[in-house]
């Protein structure tokens, strides 16, 4: 069905349609000119009126002509971007389309070809019924997962991770908010953050003191410290002189004994005490996370799972802690396999990783950001992939966001949030950033390798229940009232 036709000049890249036919930007068309049909996506419609136009200032004007019954005659047009040839290798055309070109609506087949050919359904072009399937192995090239506060990150996640593990993927969601630990996501895998000390070594220890290897002789003594406290615990629990619990509770004064022991040949006493309050202030604030009877991390991420990690009741520290050690151990794990083959981690595992402007911030040097950096560096070589997840672009660290190769875009407002999309991604272009400010809840643009062409697409609406949703305050203060009510004898909240 013929929608218009081009007017005026027109480039390989982008071509102006005098309209015939309503339709909305994200429509996919179709121009057939030097022999080739050319697929188009519609990024812009603007209206105008040859009669009345902007430098008409009599309203009086306009009044007469709609009382005389006539209609002011307006036209539609539409920007159209020039995606590719239909020739099966999607080549970019060679020439552009000359104007009186006829535009016609991309049939089902058409856009089926291109868009449907994936492994997991992820939606559907805005508008039509053509699936939408992400090519799940360019996932190892990373994603982003952008879009404003409740356009729809959540739900992306939900089923994009979910859809993932039907096909024996693993995912693990570092789950900042508790939304999916509590949710009925299929083939969820609820996970503790809890860290064994255990099963840290010596470096990692130091980084979650936050002790860089450049603090020499303050990374010397803790180095030593710990080394010998693993040596003799392990040496114990051969024994069975000692048991976990008792570890839990003594780990503090375990390891400041050690440290003590170790400082006697240094001859600086500061860098001693400040190892101490280092020891003192982890333990302060993560004690709850440090646990000499849970397992290796690695043992408890599960193939064809949701493997979530709730990390709600957590501070940012603790938060950053435990993510940035997961990440070493699944980056190091798998290349542990792909040498030895026989031990580490046994398979691919996509990484979700939320409040990424917090983690993985411009402004900061989180231990989460040292190691999602070496993942977005060498994971792919080793099947690890980020899928990082934020509502402020703008706040995540440059180098990491451009090597976020694919990219699922929802509504985006801010114009700074999508000048900093823009800069930082090679295959995104202005008018189809400028259009984010239009999508609506659920709508995104989706670019990248795990498309063959820009997509725009309405995600598929997780079918579950996803917590952390916002509470309905009438609801649970109507339920309150009446508990007061009921048992108004004990309980006093309130009044
Ligand atoms: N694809 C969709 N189809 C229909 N409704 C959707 C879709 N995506 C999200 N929604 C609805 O929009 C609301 C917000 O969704 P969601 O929580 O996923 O957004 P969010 O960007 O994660 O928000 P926040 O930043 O607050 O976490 C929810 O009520 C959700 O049900």
């Amino acid at each position: 069905m013929i929608i218009g036709y081009v007017v005026g000049s027109a480039t390989t890249q982008e071509a102006n349609v005098l309209l015939e036919k309503k339709v909305r930007s994200g429509y996919y068309v179709t121009l057939e000119y030097d022999d080739e049909k050319v697929l188009g996506l519609v990024t812009l419609i603007t209206t105008g009126s040859p009669l009345v136009d902007d430098n008409l200032n009599d309203i009086e004007l306009i009044q007469r002509i709609k009382q005389m019954g006539n209609k002011i005659p307006f036209y539609m047009k539409a920007k159209v971007k020039l995606l590719c040839k239909l020739d099966g290798k999607l080549s970019q055309p060679d020439l552009p389309p000359v104007a009186g070109t006829p535009v016609r609506l991309a049939t089902r087949e058409e856009l089926s070809n291109i868009f449907s050919e994936g492994t997991i359904k992820i939606g559907n072009l805005i508008g039509s019924d053509v699936e939408v399937k992400l090519r799940v192995n360019a996932l190892t090239r990373h994603l982003a997962i952008l879009a404003a506060t409740g356009s729809g990150k959540s739900n992306t996640v939900a089923v994009l991770s979910s859809r993932l593990s039907e096909i024996n993927g693993s995912v693990v969601i570092f789950d900042y908010h508790g939304e999916y630990y509590e949710s009925d996501i299929k083939n969820l895998n609820n996970i503790e953050p809890k860290i064994n000390p255990l099963n840290l070594t010596p470096n990692e220890f130091a980084t979650l003191l936050e002790i860089r290897e450049n603090a020499i002789i303050q990374y010397r003594i803790l180095r030593r410290a710990f080394k010998s406290f693993l040596n003799e615990i392990k040496e114990k629990l051969n024994q069975s002189t000692i048991n976990y619990e008792d570890l839990n509770n003594k780990f503090r004064e375990y390891i400041i004994k050690k440290v003590e022991e170790v400082s006697k040949t240094e001859k600086r006493k500061d860098s001693k005490d400040e190892v101490i309050n280092k020891i003192e202030d982890f333990l302060d604030r993560y004690s709850d996370i440090i646990d000499f009877t849970a397992g290796d991390v690695i043992e408890k991420i599960r193939i064809g799972k949701v493997n979530v990690v709730n990390l709600s009741s957590l501070d940012e520290d603790a938060i950053d802690a435990i993510v940035s050690h997961y990440l070493r151990k699944i980056l190091t794990s798998r290349k542990e396999n792909k040498v030895k083959r026989k031990t580490g981690l046994r398979f691919p595992v996509l990484v979700v990783i939320e409040e990424a402007h917090v983690l993985l911030s411009k402004d900061s040097n989180t231990l989460t950001k040292l190691w999602a950096s070496r993942i977005a560096r060498e994971g792919r070589k080793f099947g690890v992939g980020l899928i990082i997840v934020s509502q402020r672009p703008k706040g995540i660290d440059e180098n990491i966001l451009s090597q976020m190769t694919n990219k699922i875009i929802l509504k985006i407002v801010e114009p700074a949030d999508k000048k900093y999309v823009l800069e930082t991604s090679d295959n995104l272009s202005e008018d189809i950033v400028e259009g984010l400010s239009s999508l609506d809840t659920g709508e995104a643009v989706i670019v990248g390798n795990i498309v063959r062409m820009p997509a725009i697409v309405k995600i598929d609406k997780f079918e579950g229940r996803l917590a952390g949703s916002d509470p309905n305050l009438i609801e649970e203060w109507k339920n309150a009232k009446e508990e007061v009510e009921e048992h108004s004898d004990v309980l006093n909240w309130g009044e």
